[in-house]
């Protein structure tokens, strides 16, 4: 399944080449602002960081919300004091975009994270040119020099990049690039099952001074608790916000959690 995702990502992306190249989304990041600040951001305090995402639908849970405004969301969200948004932006299965992204680059103050599968520089830089200012790296997705050279490239765009694990061997070969920002995912990308002990389990071999993000999986505050008390600095929350009647109570909620 990560596999059709990645191809499914990388057919979008190549069809968007057609439409925008290299050089325009070179002048578009050379007019557009400068990246926000995301490790200070989301860097470790008295309570938990919440990475508070717009996402519409999944290949693990189907249709979530609708979303027809993806900027209110995001601005209840940042009213609710979440610390960074994430914005799915892959079509076919999440049924994103990259317009949703450059919505909430407009409509927010805070860092956004562009979820996608992401394997190419281009997309590196149509991240940067729609105003991303942190990107997911998978490192079950890539092999390690592929991986090191977008985690480089990102850098050199003055990207954050959140590099997400899956047991404690790929959080070593995340430590290994120098990944300042590392997340631990509690969904399997092949199975879709969901683990919320594996935090736990690896979330020691994330050497201090290195951000730590617990993903996926928060359906109640006992599960941010849980996250917490394992040494999440920051917990990464979709479906339970989209479905929420008041998102910016419930991101409130969660980032009181100390
Ligand atoms: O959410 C999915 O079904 C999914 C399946 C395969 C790859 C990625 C997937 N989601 C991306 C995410 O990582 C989550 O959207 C994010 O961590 C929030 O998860 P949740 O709070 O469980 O909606």
């Amino acid at each position: 399944m990560l596999g059709d995702l990645y191809a499914s990502a990388l057919s979008e992306a190549r069809a968007r080449e057609e439409q925008i190249g290299i050089s325009a989304l070179e002048a578009m990041i050379a007019e557009g602002a400068a990246p926000l600040d995301a490790l200070t951001a989301l860097s470790p305090t008295e309570t938990v960081r919440v990475i508070a995402e717009v996402k519409r639908s999944s290949p693990a849970q189907g249709d979530l919300a609708q979303i027809p405004d993806p900027q209110l969301l995001a601005q209840q969200y940042e009213a609710g004091g979440a610390s960074a948004i994430s914005v799915l932006t892959e079509q076919q299965y999440f049924n994103g975009s990259l317009q949703d992204l450059a919505a909430v680059r407009k409509a927010v103050s805070l860092p956004i994270l562009r979820k996608d599968f992401i394997a190419t520089e281009y997309q590196l830089l149509e991240s940067r040119a729609f105003g991303a200012d942190i990107v997911l790296l998978i490192v079950a997705g890539l092999e390690q020099p592929l991986l090191q050279r977008l985690y480089d490239f990102a850098g050199e765009l003055g990207l954050t990049a959140l590099v997400e694990t899956h047991s404690a061997e790929e959080v070593s070969r995340a430590v290994d690039l120098g990944a300042e920002l590392i997340g631990v995912n509690a969904r399997n990308l092949t199975t879709f099952e969901v683990d919320r002990g594996l935090f736990e389990r690896v979330a020691d071999q994330i050497p201090a001074g290195i951000t730590r993000v617990a993903e996926s999986a928060v359906a109640s505050l006992s599960d941010v608790e849980r996250y917490r008390e394992a040494g999440a600095d920051a917990v990464l929350v979709g479906a339970a916000l989209v479905q929420d009647s008041d998102p910016a109570q419930l991101v409130a909620s969660f980032a009181a959690v100390s």
